[in-house]
């Protein structure tokens, strides 16, 4: 089967500005991403995953900015595009799910209304149409009872369910791109595994490519189909999972690996 690149990021480079110098954050990073295939990225904390995944929507914080470099979707460089067509772009063509659910909601509105609004902006749907699709794309995650949910505010809600709402809305969209930064860290092992294996649906089911940064390399081994390790932003090493995990070549990945492993063999001991 041949795979189709959605978008190609090459050699980019962000700064952050401070009152004295430029510091660099990104040095040249470059990857791409299929059609259907989960692309994982690790790294220590600090080494520049959130801002990678920051910098492909324009969402950079303050005082910070892509300084050289090309990120094409489609062939459209994203970095030429004007704020008002970024923001089409984002929702309808890359998606974000971020570590905290409950941020990305307004505590006040329901998820009815966070569900309809971002179906309107984007689709040309009445409120009817909408409602109907906010059912079906929470029954589609498996979620009980959709109607009843709409009425419900963030608060009512699991964090796991939150999760999983936010996927929902995400998806209903159908967007090419899914960018899950820590999607799973703020959940407990059984809510995990449910939304990684959601991700999963989505990417055989729609075609959709993953971006996925996680620090948990149990979930990278679980979905990624390619994995890149980032340290001090850069990428030292790229690989198909089955190779980075089974003959790291990069000697920080090698550190990285051994690193969570003998956490884990510490967790063992601890426990016997
Ligand atoms: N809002 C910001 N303003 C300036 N610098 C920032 C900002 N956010 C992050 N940085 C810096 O950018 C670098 C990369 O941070 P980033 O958040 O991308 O790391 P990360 O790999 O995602 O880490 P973590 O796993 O802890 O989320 C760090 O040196 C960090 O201090």
């Amino acid at each position: 089967m041949t795979t189709q690149s959605i978008m190609t990021v090459n050699d980019l480079h962000v700064h952050v500005s401070t009152d004295h110098c430029q510091v660099p954050i990104l040095n040249g990073v470059s990857f791409d991403l299929q059609a259907g295939k989960v692309f994982g990225l690790v790294g220590e904390s600090g080494s520049g995953k959130t801002m990678t995944c920051l910098a492909l929507v324009n969402l950079l914080p303050n005082k910070s900015k892509v300084v050289r470099g090309s990120i094409k979707l489609k062939n459209k460089d994203l970095r030429n595009l004007s704020a008002s067509e970024m923001r089409q772009i984002r929702g309808k063509e890359i998606a974000m799910i971020m570590q905290n659910p409950m941020s990305a909601f307004n505590p006040v509105v329901t998820i009815g209304q966070h569900f309809r609004e971002t179906l309107r902006t984007h689709l040309q749907v009445t409120q009817k149409q909408a409602e109907e699709m906010a059912i079906a794309y929470l029954e589609l995650m498996q979620l009980p009872r959709p109607d009843l949910l709409l009425k419900q505010y963030p608060f009512q809600l699991s964090g796991g369910m939150l999760q999983r709402v936010m996927i929902a809305i995400a998806v209903s969209l159908q967007p090419s791109i899914i960018i899950a930064d820590e999607p799973t860290t703020a959940l407990d092992a059984t809510n995990q595994l449910q939304i990684l294996d959601q991700l999963n649906m989505l990417r055989k089911e729609y075609n959709t490519s993953i971006l996925l940064v996680s620090h948990d390399l149990g979930a990278i081994a679980y979905l990624a189909d390619e994995v890149a390790v980032m340290n001090s932003g850069n990428i030292v090493e790229r690989a198909p999972v089955s190779t980075l995990f089974n003959r790291p070549s990069h000697p920080y990945t090698k550190a990285l690996l051994e690193s969570r492993l003998s956490l884990s063999r510490k967790a063992c001991e601890t426990l016997e």
